[in-house]
């Protein structure tokens, strides 16, 4: 569960976020949306501790985290993914997540450290879990786009996160990965975990959101269940011109 309270973020004279408040609950998926340069990505970086806020508070499971580093977060079952790939397309589907499962391990990484079997299985088991099972094979350069987006998602599960925060993980995917990534992230949001995403495909968000949090110029404009979100006005004139 994660907490923002009273967020702002200035940088360089420009106050890009304003007393943004929004709680995330086990088991939750808050959809986070607005138009472009609404404060979104910034939101979540803020939230995932890559950027500190100007003012007021994060927590994480009830803990203040607003001064901890993304690592220190990350030990406390926080895991995110990003807008862009962070894969290495030079590995295997198998390679690049099983260095997420060291890395989310007890013992200090090391990228020459041999696989055990415990960490075979468990790359197998996340592969499986965003529905690519047998593919670990296949170098990351090789993956369609959508499957790669399934890979990041994999990766970001290593750590069997309480938290997860997705940027914007359907972003240029075909219709037919998108309905593949919307279950997914169903599913992960039903085993427990709270999810709070970041993403254009409207129906999406709308259809899987638990609640949505609509952003405006950097404002938190409304925060409810979809069919709340989307009949209040002020929403509406905030999408002027574009389908919602
Ligand atoms: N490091 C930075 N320095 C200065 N301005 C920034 C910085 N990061 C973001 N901004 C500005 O903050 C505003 C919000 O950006 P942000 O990327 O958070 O919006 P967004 O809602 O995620 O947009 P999009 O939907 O286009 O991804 C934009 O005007 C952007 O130019």
């Amino acid at each position: 569960m994660i907490s923002a309270t009273g967020v702002g973020w200035k940088v360089g004279g420009a106050q890009i976020l304003h007393d943004v408040s929004l709680t995330v609950g086990t088991g939750e998926l808050l959809g986070i949306i607005g138009p472009n340069g609404a404060g979104k990505s910034s939101l979540v970086n803020i939230l995932s501790g890559v950027t500190r806020p100007s003012s007021g508070r994060i927590t994480v499971q009830d803990r203040d985290v607003t001064r901890s580093s993304a690592t220190a977060r990350a030990r406390m079952g926080l895991a995110r993914s990003f807008q862009t790939s962070a894969l290495f397309d030079g590995l295997t589907a198998g390679e690049n997540v099983r260095l997420a499962v060291q890395a989310a391990g007890p013992a200090p990484f090391s990228p020459f450290r041999a696989a055990g079997p415990a960490s075979g299985r468990r790359v197998d088991d996340l592969l499986a879990r965003v529905r690519m099972p047998g593919r670990g094979a296949t170098l990351a350069r090789d993956l369609s786009h959508g499957d790669r987006r399934k890979l990041e998602l994999a990766m970001a599960l290593a750590s069997s996160p309480s938290t997860l925060l997705l940027d914007e993980p359907m972003a240029g995917v075909s219709a037919e990965d998108v309905d593949g990534l919307t279950e997914i992230i169903g599913e992960v949001r039903d085993s427990g975990v709270a999810v709070a995403m970041v993403e254009h495909h409207m129906h999406v968000v709308l259809g899987l959101a638990d609640r949505v949090a609509v952003l405006h110029h950097g404002e938190l404009l409304a925060v409810g269940a979809p069919a709340e979100v989307t009949s209040d006005e002020r929403v509406q004139q905030a999408y002027l011109g574009e389908a919602l």
